[in-house]
């Protein structure tokens, strides 16, 4: 008869690899919610979609694909790891590491503020090699080694320092996961912040706003930017990669699209704006710069025209 397997407790690095976890159309999904909403500011060269950040603004209708994904993630993360206990869901996002995002050797619950992660699950939804290059998950100790991520697979582990592990540098294209911890710790669940967020943005809007598909303002202090310690703000490198140029009401030249000396590009993020497009301007004015990256593309404006954002007001100055 064969000796069955060790309890999972006492193995030295418990993890598992699941191939096929989510399915083609599923990935592909989650992939259009991060791309209507995703949000730089998270870490330098990542965008994250996370669920409180959904629930925040006004799109709590694109919760509803990560209800049978969580629930489905913590049966396997309870199976594997013979939970005898109630684990909570403490963390969901969706995250794309573009070019340039990497993160060294680490235990996911290695901060103070992390110590009630207990197990992590990170869903793969697309493909190292096709979609980019790098992005390599590796681990110090034990078995496997390293995932190399494929869409739909999804790998589980405890947050703790038996599975201490890095993302090689991303070098090319973007790479896209969902993210969960679990915690035992119900002070920690997020389904009560997620239930706080969508009973504040249901009920405190007007009717009109709530129809509209472009996504409310996020609080800014969801999210930090890196500016004041390094000197580079992500909001503006991304605008800038997206396409997009800032172009002032009293710019009379819609060549040059610049912004006058006058006006800090950096002040400019954070004031009112609208967003063109060629010769089209939408007239609907944006919070700021972060809350136009949040709505973009849902706008579709990624296309091969010219785009740029202007400063609220006079816009048909810039299109003369
Ligand atoms: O995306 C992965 O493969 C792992 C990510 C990770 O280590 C983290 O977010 O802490
Ligand atoms: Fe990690």
């Amino acid at each position: 008869m064969a000796a069955s397997p060790p309890p999972i407790a006492t193995v030295d690095h418990p993890r598992l690899l699941l191939h096929g976890f989510l399915s083609p159309e599923t990935c592909k999904e989650l992939e259009f919610v991060h791309r209507s909403c995703g949000t730089a500011g998270y870490r330098p060269s990542v965008v994250s979609t996370s669920l409180p950040h959904l629930a925040a603004t006004g799109c709590g209708h694109l919760l509803l694909p990560f209800v049978p994904i969580r629930e489905q993630l913590r049966d396997a993360v309870e199976s594997f790891f013979s939970c005898h206990f109630d684990l909570f869901v403490e963390f969901t996002g969706l995250i794309s590491w573009c070019k340039g995002a990497s993160i060294g050797w680490h235990s996911d619950d290695n901060k103070p503020y992390l110590r009630q992660r207990v197990f992590t699950a990170v869903c793969y939804l697309n493909n190292h090699g096709k979609d980019y290059k790098g992005g390599i998950l590796r681990f110090q100790d034990g078995e496997p080694s390293c995932v190399v991520p494929v869409a739909g697979d999804v790998v589980i582990y405890t947050a703790d320092s038996r599975n201490v592990h890095c993302v090689d540098e991303v070098t090319e294209g973007e790479r896209l996961t969902v993210t969960l911890w679990f915690t035992r710790d119900s002070a920690y669940d997020e389904d009560p912040k997620l239930l706080a967020f969508l009973s504040q943005t249901s009920l405190s809007y007007e009717p009109a706003f709530q129809n509209s598909y472009i996504p409310l303002p996020a609080s800014d202090n969801m999210y930090w930017f890196s500016y004041d310690q390094s000197g580079f703000d992500i909001r503006y490198a991304r605008l800038h990669i997206l396409g997009f140029i800032f172009c002032a009401s009293s710019d009379q030249d819609s060549n040059s699209r610049s912004v006058p000396a006058s006006e800090d590009p950096i002040e400019l993020l954070g004031k009112p704006l609208r967003v063109g497009r060629r010769y089209d301007v939408f007239e609907k004015i944006f919070a700021n710069s972060l809350h136009a990256l949040q709505a973009r593309r849902c706008l579709w404006l990624q296309a091969a025209w010219p785009l740029w954002v202007t400063a609220s007001g006079d816009w048909t100055a810039a299109q003369t």
